[in-house]
């Protein structure tokens, strides 16, 4: 019965209805798109509705989302997926009914013994190769029909059936020994390496497989002569070679290698055809469009159509694609999973020169990984600096002690040249990596799995980061990087990223900056030593910038003090102190800058910031450097709203001449005071404003609320208004005790407890 079928699938005058279970998956939307351009009746459901489901839909595939009975109602045949098990209702109804139920491979064969059948085939560059050669053959007015196994947006689609060529170039796949449904007219062989250990039991049983499509190949074997047992299997008559020698039919002499080309002379035998321009880099692909060269030459294209065409290729999505390509940073993104692939891929991005490699490799399969450690532990030579995310199960379960380690542990037995990191989750690998870039990297995303979302999230935000380091080089320099965490930026050390971290180091680069980012309407928040702050776990979209440089310095004249915006209020105090100056005593122990301090009104030992300001030196709503008297700035107790969208610069703050040993007891008596008083753990200092009838300290202690914690976030014992992080604690964790506290204090006293310290960012990641 499934015999009677696939002959009526070999011959494209039976019309039939057919439905294909699992059809948004590449292999079979290709396989969709083939039936229906054979005139077929297509039907095919899938879990997932994609891009791809929707345009098959416009073709005239019926798509049902989700797996139904209904699907194979009056099928003549049922394809399905190899993600599709035993025990799939459409599956299950279909045996039921006694449909035929046919594999994907089988049908693909079927297909393509309508027509003269390419099939390419190896461990490596089948897709790129299969690509070039439908594209070659295409140019060279073969009018070839093909099927690929991801998008190439130069063939159009995955798959096409033309009816009027002879031709049909196919992607053959090894994994699971069907490619010996295939009876092509030509082969072309690109490497055999021991790849699927999960199904072949070592390299013979792989060679076995290779050996019976060739002997059911009519026509060419085309192959690599430079890969030994694609050499030693296709020996014999049929056997067209290509390498690197000329003693090869077909052979390549490189002349130059591009980022985003290669240039190489070609010779048939001894004889010159001229030169060629491909338009993708790395030597390997020269080696793949020797395939095509050999294959289209044999097929009668002329080398003047095949020059055009190499020139004009551009790769399969996910093959070196070039994600991001600017003056600093360049992101590739590439499907390589294989240790073979990921160091001919590297070798790739070695040739473009950058000053570092940073990659993030996401293993694909627990039994690859198991396999082939030692192989990946070899294969990271050329990479400065490596992140490795968890295996990528592909439907595997996992197996016990496999992981992304397995794979660090051998890189770094084997090579200690480069830097190691663990990066299990995709938002901690695009946290991580993103902010390990630094001007002039080359960021590679490799794997098979979903690796390519991390890569595509970092390079949306590298134009922005590209123009800051521009306008910071251009102004005196400066640093800016990508997801900033924000636990190294504020004293409670909690705080997920920032997507933008900025350090101007003086007022023309810091105004140019907020003047672009302004331009650009991405949010702006500037902050000093993070000392009163609470950053939520997700982070903070936009920009956060933190005065350096300059900002940092502090010069004393007669009772003044003048203080950038970057300087540390104890630095201020201890000035202060040195020139004579009294009245700064209460900043000693305060941990901020004064930036922060002029916008909170921050006081202490019953002084605050403004009792001493003169004048403030801030970048106005419209990117202009200004100054204010005192006077013409209105504050509150912590709060001056002014400078809310306005950012302090510098400031003038006024004291008054004092014998040295009166500002040293001063200072020791704050010290005091705040040792004696307040805990040295993490923290943001008080946690609410005092409300009007008493402290909140005194408060939260009355309500016996000290030692009360959420994770490791708990009251302080020494003084009740502080909460202190006991190492590793969340933005959550004090949230959810804040809650508990401010709902003690309204139901036991009426109090209502408003936050001092300021809660910024967001609860989720920056979406992927
Ligand atoms: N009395 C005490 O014991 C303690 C007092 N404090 C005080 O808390 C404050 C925190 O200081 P710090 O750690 O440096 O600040 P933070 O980094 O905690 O920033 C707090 C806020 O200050 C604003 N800010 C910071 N720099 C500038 C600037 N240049 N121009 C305008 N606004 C700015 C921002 O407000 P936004 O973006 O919302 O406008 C920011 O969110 C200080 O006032 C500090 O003295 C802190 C701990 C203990
Ligand atoms: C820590 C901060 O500033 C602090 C600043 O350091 C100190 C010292 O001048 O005065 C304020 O605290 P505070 O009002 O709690 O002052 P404290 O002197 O520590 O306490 C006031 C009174 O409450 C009592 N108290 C305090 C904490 C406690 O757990 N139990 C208790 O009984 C103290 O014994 C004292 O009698 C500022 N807090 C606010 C919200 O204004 C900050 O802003 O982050």
């Amino acid at each position: 019965m499934t015999h009677a079928v696939l002959s009526l699938l070999k011959e494209s005058r039976h019309p039939m209805r057919i439905d294909l279970i699992g059809v948004a998956g590449s292999g079979m939307s290709g396989l969709a798109l083939l039936l229906l351009g054979l005139g077929h009746k297509v039907s095919g459901s899938d879990k997932a509705t994609t891009l791809e489901t929707e345009r098959l839909q416009k073709l005239g595939l019926q798509f049902f989302h989700g797996h139904t009975e209904k699907e194979v109602e009056d099928c003549d045949m049922v394809i399905y997926s190899s993600a599709i098990k035993p025990g799939n209702v459409a599956y299950e109804a279909a045996y039921k009914q006694g449909i035929p139920l046919i594999r994907r491979a089988e049908a693909l064969a079927a297909v393509m013994a309508n027509k003269q059948g390419v099939v390419v085939c190896g461990t490596h560059g089948k897709t790129t190769t299969s690509a070039l050669t439908a594209h070659v053959l295409r140019q060279g007015g073969l009018k070839p029909s093909h099927y690929v196994g991801a998008e190439i947006p130069i063939l159009g689609s995955n798959a096409h059936w033309d009816t009027e060529g002879e031709l049909f170039v196919a992607e053959g796949d090894e994994s699971d020994g069907t490619l010996v449904n295939f009876h092509p007219e030509h082969a072309i062989v690109l490497n055999i390496e021991p790849e699927h250990l999960d199904f072949y039991d070592g390299i013979e049983a792989i060679k076995a497989v290779f050996r019976q499509v060739l002997s059911q190949t009519r026509g060419l074997w085309v192959h690599c002569a430079e890969d030994p047992v694609a050499r030693e299997v296709c020996a014999g008559p049929q056997g067209v070679s290509y390498g690197w020698s000329r003693e090869h039919d077909f052979s390549a002499n490189i002349l130059s290698m591009k980022p985003d080309h290669s240039e190489f002379a070609v010779y048939q035998k001894d004889q010159l055809l001229g030169t060629a321009t491909l338009g993708i880099p790395g030597k390997h692909n020269v080696s793949n469009a020797l395939a095509a060269i050999a294959l289209a030459t044999r097929c009668g294209v002329s080398f003047e159509a095949i020059q055009h065409a190499l020139r004009s290729f551009r790769g399969a999505k996910r093959r070196f694609e070039i994600r991001h390509s600017g003056e600093r940073f360049t992101v590739v993104d590439d499907y390589g999973h294989h240790p073979s692939e990921i160091a001919a891929t590297l070798a790739t991005a070695k040739g473009l020169n950058a000053k570092r490699i940073v990659c993030l490799f996401q293993p694909h399969r627990y039994s690859r990984t198991q396999l082939l450690k030692k192989e990946f532990g070899a294969s990271f030579g050329d990479v400065d600096e490596l992140f490795i995310t968890d295996v990528y199960p592909a439907s595997e379960k996992p197996l016990p002690g496999v992981s992304g380690e397995t794979i660090l542990e051998e890189v770094r037995l084997q090579n200690d040249h480069t830097k190691t990191g663990s990066t299990p989750t995709m938002p901690i690998a695009r946290d991580k990596v993103g902010n390990s870039l630094r001007p002039g990297d080359l960021l590679i995303t490799l794997g098979a799995g979903n690796v390519h979302e991390v890569g595509r999230c970092i390079a949306r935000d590298l134009p922005v980061l590209e123009k800051l380091c521009a306008i910071l080089e251009a102004n005196g320099g400066g640093v800016a990087r990508l997801y900033e965490p924000m636990n190294r930026h504020t004293t409670w050390l909690i705080g997920g990223p920032a997507q933008y971290w900025i350090e101007p180091r003086n007022e023309a680069s810091f105004a140019e900056v907020v003047r672009y980012l302004r331009s650009a309407s991405i949010p702006i928040r500037v902050i000093g030593r993070g000392s009163n702050l609470l950053v939520k776990d997700g982070g903070i979209r936009g920009a956060v910038i933190h005065n350096k440089g300059d900002f940092e310095n502090v010069t004393a004249s007669g009772d003044l003090i003048t203080a950038g915006a970057g300087a540390r209020l104890k630095k201020i105090a201890s000035a202060a102190r040195n020139a004579g100056i009294g009245g700064f005593e209460w900043m000693e122990g305060i941990p901020g800058n004064l930036g922060g301090a002029i916008r909170m009104n921050a006081g202490a030992m019953g002084s605050e910031t403004f009792d001493q300001i003169v004048s403030v030196r801030f970048i106005d709503t419209d990117g202009a450097i200004k100054e204010k008297p005192l006077a013409e700035i209105t504050h509150h107790y912590r709060s001056v709203p002014e400078f809310e969208e306005r950012y302090v610069v510098s400031a003038v703050l006024k004291g008054t001449p004092a014998p040295r040993e009166e500002i040293d007891a001063k200072l020791a008596a704050s010290h005091h005071k705040r040792r004696t008083s307040q805990p040295v753990g993490a923290s943001a200092g008080c946690t609410f404003k005092n409300p009007e009838l008493c402290g909140a300290g005194k408060l939260i202690d009355d309500l016996a609320l000290k030692g009360r914690s959420v994770g490791k976030a708990i009251v302080s014992d020494i003084h009740a208004n502080f909460i202190v992080n006991q190492g590793g604690s969340t933005a959550r964790e004090v949230l959810d005790l804040v809650a508990q506290i401010k709902e003690t204090a309204l139901q036991e006293r009426g109090v209502t407890l408003e936050m001092e310290v300021k809660v910024i960012g967001e609860d989720q990641p920056l979406p992927l």
